[in-house]
């Protein structure tokens, strides 16, 4: 009986075909399901994905193909890599080839407009499965760096921690460290919360605002992200973690991020519509930043950061009377 590994993955964008990458280096066997067939062609014939990731050698035993059912058969993982916005629409279509006992792996780093659920939340609603059927990788990991196998570490989170242990042994390689988590909801906040404070602090580099107020943003924009992890019933330390900090310090000052990008251009003075023009792939933090704020609404949770990107991005709040506005808010002790 065979005891390889065998792992699907549902989105071949720059994530979805980095991670299967991690997973084939890592020993698995990997499916990619995209949804463009001349794609799974050129990642099947020049073992490359030359829309999301040119360049990058993909490994032998990691192939694609447009066939759901195909993809999902016997994958002991089924890793889903797709907009947070979509996930469910897309999961619902999948759910019925889904191989019986498969564990559903989110990389999704987003909460969901309208229900503001995470995205195991969303998980669990959609294929019926109980909380030990779903876990998360989250942390440091942007997806060009792990693609050139430069080392990271990240987490992978589930209630169930010999789940989460299965998952480090299918995706541990000599470049990317998983470390375990039982703590899903601070891991899965963590990762939302940070492509919201990454556009907040690419504004502020677009408008030229210097390191201190970078410095002033990652750690106030932590405080508020901790705030509504406890709120939701998180562990506060997980944010000082791989999917808090580290996730965070990585977005807020890498040009790779597309969120801090996104923030960076319409600090720079460009329109929305203009920046969603230049933005090719998922800037995340745009929509969720609409849904995270939803979140600590119903759970009465002061966000100001999280409130200003919102009213910039979607409410035209020109940054200068934004930035004037965060500064100017009542004085308080720093730890409340
Ligand atoms: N890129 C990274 O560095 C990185 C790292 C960690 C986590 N993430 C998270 O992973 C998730 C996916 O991001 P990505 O970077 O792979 O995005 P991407 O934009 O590179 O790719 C998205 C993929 O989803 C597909 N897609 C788009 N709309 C779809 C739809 N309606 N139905 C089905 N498929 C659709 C696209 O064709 C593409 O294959 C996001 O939540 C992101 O925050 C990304
Ligand atoms: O490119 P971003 O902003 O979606 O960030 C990518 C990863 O989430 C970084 O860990």
């Amino acid at each position: 009986m065979s005891t390889t590994v065998k792992a699907a993955v549902f989105g071949t964008g720059s994530w979805g075909t980095a991670f299967g990458m991690v997973l084939a280096d890592a020993g698995c066997e990997v499916t990619l399901w995209g949804r463009r067939a001349e794609l799974a062609e050129a990642v099947n014939s020049t073992r490359t994905n030359p829309d999301y990731l040119p360049g990058v050698e993909l490994p032998v035993n990691l192939r694609a193909t447009t066939d759901a059912a195909e993809a999902a058969r016997d994958a002991d993982f089924t890793v889903l890599a797709v907009p947070s916005q979509t996930l469910r629409g897309n999961l619902a279509e999948w759910v019925p080839v889904l191989a019986p006992n498969t564990v559903l792996v989110s990389l999704m780093k987003g909460v969901e407009l309208g229900s503001a659920m995470r995205m195991s939340e969303v998980i669990e609603d959609v294929a019926k499965v109980g909380q030990d059927r779903v876990a998360v990788v989250t942390g440091p990991n942007l997806a060009r760096e792990i693609a050139a196998r430069m080392p990271a570490a990240a987490v992978v989170a589930c209630t169930d921690e010999a789940v989460a242990q299965k998952l480090q042994s299918a995706c541990h390689t000599p470049y990317f460290r998983p470390y375990t988590e039982t703590d899903v909801v601070g891991c899965e906040l963590g990762g939302a919360v940070k492509n919201v404070i990454g556009l907040a602090v690419g504004i502020a580099d677009g408008m030229g605002l210097g390191d201190n107020a970078k410095g002033s943003l990652i750690t106030r924009g932590l405080a508020e992200t901790a705030r509504l992890g406890v709120a939701l019933g998180a562990d506060p330390l997980t944010f000082a973690g791989l999917a808090g900090l580290g996730d965070l310090v990585a977005t807020c000052s890498s040009p790779l991020s597309r969120n801090h990008t996104f923030g960076t251009n319409l600090g720079k003075g460009m329109t929305l519509q203009e920046t969603i023009a230049v933005t090719k792939q998922t800037a995340e933090g745009v929509k969720s930043c609409e849904s995270v704020l939803d979140l600590a609404r119903r759970h009465n949770v002061d966000m100001p950061i999280t409130e200003t990107v919102v009213a910039i991005v979607h409410e035209g709040k020109p940054p200068v009377v934004a930035v004037k506005e965060l500064m100017s808010r009542s004085a308080k002790p720093e730890r409340r």
